[in-house]
């Protein structure tokens, strides 16, 4: 059994949730104004569904005007344009989202760049990704899931990590770059290790605070681990688990892993996220902290801090 402290993503979004909700009885009750959430989806892969479906509902639950827009497989690029133009005109829209991924014919950047930067939600758009790399993370809405991240790093070191090395493994623009940037600004010492960094082990031996980002199941074990190290384990993999049996038509049922091997490295982390039930649910809980913050600002005022 580990000493380990384990990070409830679940528990954490519930509270951000709680507050969100609250703080949007307040704007309401004092501006009139309805935090609006605008969520697109274009295909109908199945994980992106249920995502979407639970944005959709988090949002009802926060007191959001909550619109969602399900689109079919075959939509074109300039369809999907006049849809986000359409939002970006609309006031009652303070937070517009594109699930990724996007069907091939689709030009993902392109998209992300015709979304108003200030009803960026997502933190995706050039505008945003520069105010976070310049430090401006004030005015910067921030990706949702480094942002889940890094409240789960607060909660257990303080908002101050001078001192810290942080390893981040991944360098993917919606992880692994700007979850450098924030670690950055709070003051750590930052590395990213990704597929070509030789001994990856030993660098993320090194790491105070390790985020693992990579989309490899279980690949970080217990020599990648320093002891006492806060680890944050951002992978979503399903895998075979023959040993749960078949499904009706026969395929091996999966069980879901990070891209830490969670007992493995349990045993030497002083803190740890699960998979499930770690940061995955902490990406929605921040969707809601940055709706509400567009609310916030389109009423001339200062949301409150998650
Ligand atoms: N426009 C965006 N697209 C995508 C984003 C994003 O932030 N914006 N992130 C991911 C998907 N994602 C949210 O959209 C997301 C992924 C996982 C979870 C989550 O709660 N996962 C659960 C497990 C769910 C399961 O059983 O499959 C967990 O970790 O506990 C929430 C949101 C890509 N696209």
């Amino acid at each position: 059994m580990s000493d380990a402290t384990v990070m409830d993503g679940k528990a954490r979004s519930r509270s951000i949730i709680d507050q969100v909700t609250e703080a949007t009885r307040t704007l309401k009750s004092e501006t009139g104004i309805q935090p609006g959430l605008a969520v697109v989806i274009v295909g109908s892969d199945p994980a992106s569904q249920v995502y979407v479906g639970s944005k959709a509902k988090r949002a009802e639950e926060c007191g959001f005007k909550s619109v969602k827009h399900e689109l079919p497989e075959d939509t074109s690029e300039a369809d999907l344009l006049k849809i986000v133009d359409d939002l970006n005109r609309d006031d009652s829209i303070h937070g517009i989202l594109v699930q990724l991924p996007l069907p091939k014919q689709i030009d993902e950047g392109k998209v992300i760049q015709a979304i108003d930067a200030d009803k960026d939600v997502d933190g995706f758009h050039l505008i945003n990704v520069g105010r976070l790399a310049t430090g401006a993370s004030e005015d910067a809405f921030v990706p949702c899931t480094p942002a889940g991240c890094m409240v789960m790093i607060r909660d257990v070191l303080g908002d101050d990590l001078s001192g810290l090395n942080a390893v981040i493994v991944g360098r993917s623009n919606i992880v692994g770059k700007p979850m450098a940037q924030l670690l950055l600004a709070a003051n750590a010492t930052v590395t990213i290790a990704h597929s070509r960094t030789k001994n990856i082990a030993a660098v993320c031996a090194n790491a105070d605070i390790l985020v693992a980002a990579v989309g490899r199941p279980e690949m970080i074990t217990a020599e990648y681990v320093k002891d006492g190290a806060v680890v944050v384990d951002v992978g979503i993999n399903r895998i075979d688990a023959p040993e749960k049996g078949t499904n009706a038509d026969g395929s091996v049922k999966s069980r879901l892993v990070g891209d830490v091997a969670y007992e493995d490295a349990a045993e030497k982390a002083r803190a740890i996220t699960p998979v499930p039930g770690g940061v995955g649910p902490m990406t929605i809980g921040m969707l809601m902290a940055n709706t509400l913050r567009s609310a916030y600002r389109a009423a001339g005022r200062d949301a409150p801090k998650f």
